[in-house]
């Protein structure tokens, strides 16, 4: 993947997206092959180079829901904060930034229990982006949100990529929004996977058997699918 890209890893229910998110991220062990970061093996980087690297956004719910908005994205810093975790005037600024970035800096003082579900995933994006990696990790970043909110979600992932030229890797259910917004796109299939832009993609006719036929179709002209009554 190359630098400032916003990318997707789409496919059916179980195919293995989270599982091989989770794996880039060094959150879990690689069943088989290489993974390669900066031209090193992953496995070579030490875990503060990769929390330096990488960050990650997953799905379960944090444990942490009593801390205020600031002091949840606070713990981004915590690669490049001292064994007390006191934070510079440096950090103070990027957790600073982050907030703005993702429009949240009213919510600053809120403790996260208070927040709505599209609130609480700003809240771990700002986390990520004050963690001030280089790549960004997402397991279903948009899951409990409504269309409206999807949409927020990727769009801000998306200026998120090309403004700060941060790559974003994020699995999804939201086809038909990727295909929109993403500049690259991973079909995961059991027998043969596809990466490239949304154009190529369609192009390829990689998406028309990605749903059984007589139940889903794809329209590459919309690039939509449509369910067959
Ligand atoms: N490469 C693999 N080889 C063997 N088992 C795998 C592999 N990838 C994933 N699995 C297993 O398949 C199951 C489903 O994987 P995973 O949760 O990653 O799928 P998913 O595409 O994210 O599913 P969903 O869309 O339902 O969230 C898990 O039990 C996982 O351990």
């Amino acid at each position: 993947m190359a630098k400032g890209e916003l990318a997707a890893i789409v496919g059916v229910n179980g195919i293995g997206k989270s599982t091989l998110l989770r794996t880039l991220g060094n959150v879990q062990p690689k069943l088989s092959g290489s993974i390669t970061l900066n031209k090193l093996p992953l496995e070579q980087h030490t875990i503060a180079e990769l929390a330096a690297e990488i960050s990650v956004v997953l799905t379960e719910p944090i444990a942490s829901k009593n801390l205020t908005v600031q002091e949840l994205i606070s713990l981004g810093r915590q690669p490049y904060t001292n064994w007390l975790g006191t934070l510079t005037p440096e950090d103070r600024d990027k957790i600073s930034l982050a907030m703005e970035m993702v429009q949240i800096s009213e919510l600053r003082s809120k403790k996260c229990y208070e927040l709505s579900d599209g609130q609480l995933q700003r809240v771990m994006i700002a986390r990520a982006i004050a963690q001030d990696t280089q790549l960004i990790l997402l397991d279903e970043p948009t899951t409990h949100l409504d269309l409206y909110h999807k949409v927020q979600i990727l769009k801000l992932l998306r200026s998120i990529a090309h403004t700060t030229k941060k790559t974003i890797l994020f699995t999804t259910h939201e086809i038909e929004i990727a295909i929109q917004l993403c500049d690259k796109m991973l079909i995961l299939e059991k027998n043969q996977s596809t990466f490239g832009s949304p154009c190529e993609l369609i192009q390829m006719k990689s998406f028309e058997n990605l749903f059984p036929a007589d139940t889903i179709t794809f329209d590459a002209e919309t690039g939509s699918f449509r369910v067959n009554k």
